[in-house]
C-alpha cells in the first residue's frame, strides 16, 4: 500500500488537511502550559528513536516539522502542531531512554503520563512500535495507563521498510495476540514506512474522520 492509495472523498479531504496549512504552535514542559483544549489532538508515543518525529513529518508532508535524529531522546517536550484549525498533532517526548539525567527522564514521563491521562479534547493516541522489535514492557505499561482512563489508541509498526514482508506479517499478528483483550486498543494495526510512506494515508484517514464527529 502506498501512500495516496485511494480516491474517496474521506481520503481526500485528509490529504487536503495534511498537506495544507500545518503549522508548529507550541513546544510545553508542564500542564499549566498546555494549549486550551479546544481541538481534537492526536498524540504520538512510544519508545526513543522508534520514529514518532519522523512520521508527523511523513504525515504532513514535511521535512523538518517535527526534530528527528539518530540520537534517543531528541524530542524533550510535548510539541504541538495546528493542522488548519481543524485538529492537533501531540508529538511526545520518548519513553525508556536511559542517558538522560534521571530527573530530567522523570519530568519528562510525569508530564506525558499526565497528559496521556487527563487530556480531555485527546481523541486518539498512537503507540508507535518499531518493527524490528516489537513490542516492550513500557510499550505495555502505556497501553494499561490509557486502558485505565479509557483513552482509545492504535498500534503502529514503524520503519516498516526495515523488514521483510514476511516478517512483517508475523509482526503484525503477534501486536494483534497482544492487543485483543485491552478494552481502549482499537483492532487494526497499521504498519508505516516514514520512507516509502506505506500507511500514512490510512493514518491521516483514520484521524480526519475521528477530528470530524
Ligand atoms: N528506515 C527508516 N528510518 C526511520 C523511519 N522513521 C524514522 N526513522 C529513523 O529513525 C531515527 C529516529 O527517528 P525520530 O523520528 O527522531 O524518532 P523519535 O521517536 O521522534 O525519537 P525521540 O524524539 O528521541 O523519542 C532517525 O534516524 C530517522 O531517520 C522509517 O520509517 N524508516
Ligand atoms: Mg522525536
Amino acid at each position: 500500500m502506498t501512500e495516496e492509495s485511494q480516491n474517496t472523498a474521506l481520503s481526500e479531504d485528509a490529504r487536503k488537511l495534511f498537506r495544507g496549512d500545518c503549522q508548529f504552535m507550541l513546544g510545553v514542559t508542564t500542564m499549566a502550559a498546555l494549549p486550551p483544549p479546544d481541538l481534537p489532538e492526536f498524540a504520538f508515543a512510544g519508545r526513543s528513536n522508534v520514529g514518532k518525529s519522523s512520521l508527523i513529518n511523513r504525515l504532513t508532508g514535511r521535512k523538518a516539522l517535527a526534530r528527528t535524529s539518530n540520537t534517543p531522546g531528541r524530542t524533550r517536550e510535548l510539541n504541538f502542531f495546528d493542522l488548519g484549525g481543524r485538529l492537533r498533532l501531540v508529538d511526545l517526548p520518548g519513553y525508556g531512554y536511559a542517558k538522560a539525567s534521571r530527573s530530567a527522564v522523570e519530568s519528562w514521563t510525569g508530564l506525558t503520563r499526565d497528559f496521556l491521562r487527563g487530556r480531555p479534547n485527546l481523541r486518539r493516541v498512537h503507540i508507535l512500535v518499531d518493527s524490528r522489535h516489537g513490542l516492550k514492557p513500557v510499550d505495555e505499561e502505556t497501553m494499561s495507563l490509557l486502558d485505565e482512563s479509557a483513552v482509545p489508541y492504535q498500534l503502529v509498526l514503524t520503519k516498516i521498510d526495515k523488514i521483510k514482508p514476511t516478517e512483517a506479517a508475523r509482526r503484525i499478528k503477534a501486536v494483534g495476540e497482544a492487543i485483543g483483550r485491552r478494552p481502549a486498543a482499537h483492532p487494526d494495526i497499521i504498519a508505516t514506512s516514514s520512507e516509502t510512506g506505506d500507511g500514512i494515508a490510512a493514518l491521516r484517514e483514520g484521524m480526519t474522520s475521528i477530528a470530524a464527529t
